[in-house]
């Protein structure tokens, strides 16, 4: 094993979870000030981090080209297996959604300020969807192709943007108390969502082999990167920006729109403006390339221009419905996925851990690997997962 496989599983965790959710920390965090925001953060990523470690602990056993949906049937049946199913499809549908009310929203703030065109916000999610959904039509090759020149240019106007923010900062707005408690069920599974990678697991594992120190080293600091970069985000915007300020801005663009007024530099909006444009577009490539595999194989469509696209027609045209009748939906539809997200990232890997350590101690055979806390850290995640579910229903 290189280091140089090490380091692009690392690329591929950090990189699926700094995607657009990251662009709604500070909207969904607005009020609560950069001290709670933070506190709820740590908690969160250390949620996810753990359970990461869990899929670890299931994955030592099994072939290293195991998928979700093959560990879900061995341990826990064809109940876990369907449970594992329709969460992943609800999540991506979910995220889907968000990315293309999103980016649909910038999509038209650029037809406006470039063209002068003001059209309803319903024909930029129509673009957004039709020039991504012809990529991934053209198949995988060509998204992988067109997401990786995409991907770097996002990290590069990732760290652009951070740079040129930073400076900018001024710390009394970062003391600001919380507006409203009250506020930190809605941030939550916002927060949350922006943790999430889960899905890449599989993927990792099966590229690098059933190394547990190495996977769990990728785990940890794979996690721990995004941690990092969503903190400095938060310090750049909410030092920017006052908790009410940030309060009126419930949607992406406005958000955008209100952090380039107060920054008296072009180069800083246009950063700020591409970076979220980026994000969302290899974000929304990453994840409708996911959901349209998941669907051609679960309708089992031929591979021929039929075939596909009406695999194309039910991957994009539900997320695509949503955003037509909520074009604000950005934020609601981040927060929706959370629920998905809880059952695949927290319950399914607990259930899982639970059922092997014990099939395993009951046969005397070797334990292995074993995340540490025992029991009592299995049910203290399921609880945080309920707290998560919880935050979404009743926001
Ligand atoms: N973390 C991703 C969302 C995501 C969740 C779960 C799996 C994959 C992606 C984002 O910020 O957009």
């Amino acid at each position: 094993m290189t280091q140089n496989k090490i380091f692009g599983s690392l690329l591929l965790i950090a990189g699926t979870t700094i995607g657009a959710g990251m662009l709604a920390l500070p909207i969904a965090s607005a009020g609560l000030g950069f001290g709670t925001s933070s506190a709820i953060m740590l908690i969160l990523w250390a949620l996810m981090a753990y359970t990461a470690l869990l899929m670890v602990e299931i994955h030592q056993f099994a072939p290293s080209d195991a998928s979700l949906n093959h560990l879900a049937q061995r341990l826990l049946g064809r109940k876990g297996q369907l449970i594992a199913n329709s969460a992943l499809m609800f999540l991506l549908y979910a995220l889907c959604a968000a990315y293309i009310a999103g980016g649909g929203e910038q999509v038209n703030q650029k037809l406006s300020t470039w063209l002068g065109l003001s059209l309803p916000p319903q024909a930029g999610a129509i673009l957004f969807t039709l020039l991504i959904g012809a990529i991934v039509g053209m198949g995988t090759h060509c998204v992988d192709l067109i997401n990786r020149g995409l991907f770097a240019l996002k990290l590069l106007a990732l760290l652009l943007m951070l740079a040129l923010l930073l400076p900018q900062v001024e710390s009394p707005h970062l003391l600001e108390l919380p507006l409203n408690q009250g506020l930190i069920i809605t941030a939550i599974p916002v927060i949350f969502t922006s943790f999430g990678f889960h899905g890449s697991i599989p993927s990792v594992v099966r590229y690098l082999g059933v190394e547990v120190k190495a996977l769990r080293r990728i785990m940890l600091l794979g996690s721990a990167l995004p941690l990092v970069i969503y903190l400095l985000w938060q310090v750049g915007s909410q030092g920017v920006l006052s908790q009410s300020q940030l309060l009126e801005n419930q949607s992406l663009s406005s958000f955008i729109n209100q952090l380039a007024s107060v920054l008296h530099s072009e180069y800083l909006s246009s950063a700020i403006s591409l970076f979220a444009d980026l994000a969302l577009a290899t974000s929304f490539l990453g994840v409708s390339l996911g959901l349209f595999d998941f669907m051609a194989s679960t309708l089992r469509r031929e591979d021929n221009f039929s075939g596909r696209s009406l695999t194309a027609a039910i991957t994009f045209l539900p997320p695509l419905g949503f955003a037509l009748f909520y074009p604000q939906g950005f934020i609601t539809a981040l927060g929706y996925a959370a629920i998905a997200l809880v059952i695949l990232a927290i319950f399914l890997p607990v259930a899982m851990v639970w059922t092997q350590r014990q099939t395993r101690d009951a046969a005397n055979m070797p334990t292995g690997y074993r995340v540490a806390g025992g029991k009592f850290t299995l049910m203290l995640a399921t609880l945080c997962g309920i707290v998560v579910i919880a935050a979404q229903m009743f926001s």
